[in-house]
């Protein structure tokens, strides 16, 4: 167990109902779980589980019914400085009229970071997705990988304590989505940030998490928290044809199926 100190994140108690004219949407109805630093946290659940509902409520970016969200023992009430975001949409996310460069520099200019460390550190973390020779064309002369991997860099340039990600991969073809699965493993090797990571595809959460948490039906509570008990070392071909992946995959399949057909853990 670890003691809150250890803690990136810790979500107690969360709670969000949509308020509609007339009909409210009891999208999230308890979730409560602890990520330790350094972890990686896969989530997932069956479509309209509330996994993008529980993403932006952790990034401050939607107002919660009830519970808290605490980042590094601070309670979030707007979207905070020691996050980041990646989302699906790369496309939307990046901005047209910048340069690769200016995107990735925009959050650091934003923390006032001083320009010749700025420069450093853009300059870093383009290496580190393997753009530094794209640095001063505009997103869209690049493929959708290369926009992901520009908005990867933008998202960890300024060395967040926590990195959201929300589905970033389902946009992109599969090839590049395994380069992708593997970039970002190696950057949370490098940098050691604590990741969370929104999937609806269970084998990308059991290749890439240390930990699956599964989620219910609507409203959501947490079905399962499941350990990913492979060796650190992965590698898409081995690694998913090992006996413990096929494993892994089927359980969590398993939960999934029966979140779909409503099983719920009883409620206290
Ligand atoms: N702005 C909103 N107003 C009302 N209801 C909403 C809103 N956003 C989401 N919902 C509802 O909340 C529930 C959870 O949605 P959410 O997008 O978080 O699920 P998800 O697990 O990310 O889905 P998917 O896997 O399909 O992307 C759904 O029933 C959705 O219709």
């Amino acid at each position: 167990m670890s003691t809150s100190d250890e803690l990136a994140l810790e979500v107690r108690g969360l709670h969000k109902v949509y308020r509609g004219h007339g009909d409210d949407v009891e999208a999230v109805r308890e979730l409560t779980f602890a990520v330790p630093r350094g972890e990686f946290l896969c989530v997932v659940g069956p479509s309209g589980a509330g996994k993008t509902t529980l993403l932006r409520c952790i990034a401050g970016l939607l107002d919660l019914s009830g519970g808290e969200v605490l980042l590094e023992g601070r309670k979030v009430t707007g979207p905070p400085e020691g996050m980041a975001v990646v989302f699906q949409e790369y496309g939307r996310s990046l901005f047209p009229w910048m340069t690769v460069r200016q995107n990735v520099e925009l959050p650091l200019k934003e923390r006032k970071v001083p320009r010749a460390q700025r420069s450093a550190k853009v300059d870093e973390a383009l290496e580190a997705v393997g753009l530094a020779d794209s640095a001063s064309k505009h997103p869209w002369q690049l493929s959708g990988g290369m926009q992901q991997r520009v908005a990867i860099a933008r998202a960890t340039a300024y060395e967040p304590a926590v990195l959201l990600m929300d589905e970033p991969f389902a946009a992109v073809d599969a090839q590049t989505r395994a380069e992708l699965e593997d970039l970002v493993r190696s950057l949370w090797h490098r940098l050691g940030v604590t990741i969370l990571f929104v999937t609806h595809d269970i084998d990308e959460a059991i290749y890439l998490g240390r930990r699956v948490l599964v989620l219910s039906n609507r409203p959501t509570v947490v079905l399962e928290d499941v350990p990913v008990d492979l060796p650190d070392e992965r590698d898409q071909l081995s690694t998913r044809s090992t006996p413990k992946f096929a494993e892994l995959r089927g359980h969590v399949y398993e939960r999934i199926q029966a979140a779909k057909q409503g099983y719920r853990p009883e409620e206290g």
